[in-house]
């Protein structure tokens, strides 16, 4: 990892990815330096999105902001995923993304509802200096990979072939999802009335979930003396 500070009490220094409101990130920033995550300090938020509300808790919490969109990207090649164009649209995207994040040295890198699937054109020069990537997904590990996983798991419930879901913290590999969990929760569906009452249920569990996953990982390269 980057040496990003040269004395141990230095706070663990995390960059957050979102792409919307960021009311994941708003728990972060409400945890740092108190005990719930101790000795952290959020460096930087990159949105993919200009219009992510998370951009303006950032500003608000006083935290450097940068918004990295996708369309001058786009614009440079169709958007078909089949393009082998587009596919270099995309690494050249995330090969930016990299050295955005790199250059303010973070301790670590924390998804927060960021809603772009990362090439290795951004994991690779991200672990090479030794950054952990976590994510927070609204999912069991194994269980539902992807975007909307909230209302798949709302539709399966619906269709009587579910009764719960959950969600969880993990480490961010290729294979979307499929990183290592750091920390995962079950959550019943059972009583919701509707899928916004369970996007309420599940947002109100990630609250406090992302924080906690935040800690044990910052903890993890304390232990490995990587911060
Ligand atoms: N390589 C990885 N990248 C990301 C991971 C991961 O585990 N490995 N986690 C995600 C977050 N995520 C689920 O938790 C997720 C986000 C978005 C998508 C997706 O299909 N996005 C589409 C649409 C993007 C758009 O056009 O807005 C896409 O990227 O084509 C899947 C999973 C963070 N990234
Ligand atoms: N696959 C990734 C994914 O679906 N992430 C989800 O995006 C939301 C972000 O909310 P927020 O912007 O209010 O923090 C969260 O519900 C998170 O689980």
């Amino acid at each position: 990892m980057a040496q990003s500070s040269n004395a141990s009490h230095e706070p663990a220094r995390i960059t957050v990815l979102i792409s919307g409101s960021g009311s994941n990130l708003q728990a972060l920033i409400n945890a740092c330096n108190t005990a719930a995550l101790p000795d952290a300090q959020i460096v930087r938020v990159i949105s993919d999105r200009k219009d992510a509300y998370g951009l303006k808790r950032a500003d608000v919490a006083h935290i450097a902001t940068t918004y990295h969109g996708i369309l001058p990207y786009k614009k440079r090649h169709p958007d078909n995923s089949e393009n082998p164009q587009w596919q270099e649209a995309r690494r050249a995207y995330d090969a930016e993304l990299a050295q955005l994040v790199l250059a303010d040295k973070p301790d670590i890198v924390v998804c927060a509802g960021f809603m772009r699937i990362l090439s290795t054109a951004f994991l690779d020069p991200v672990k090479g200096s030794k950054t952990p990537i976590i994510n927070l997904h609204p999912s069991l590990h194994g269980d539902l990979i992807g975007a909307g996983c909230i209302k798949r798991a709302w539709d399966e419930y619906e269709a009587g072939t579910r009764k719960n879901t959950g969600i969880m913290i993990h480490y961010v590999i290729a294979e979307v999802d499929m990183g290592e969990p750091i920390v995962q929760e079950e959550i019943s569906i059972e009583g919701c009335q509707s899928l916004e009452d369970l996007e309420k249920r599940i947002h109100k569990h990630e609250h406090g979930l992302i924080v906690k996953g935040t800690k044990i990982a910052i903890a993890k390269l304390e232990r490995h003396g990587k911060v």
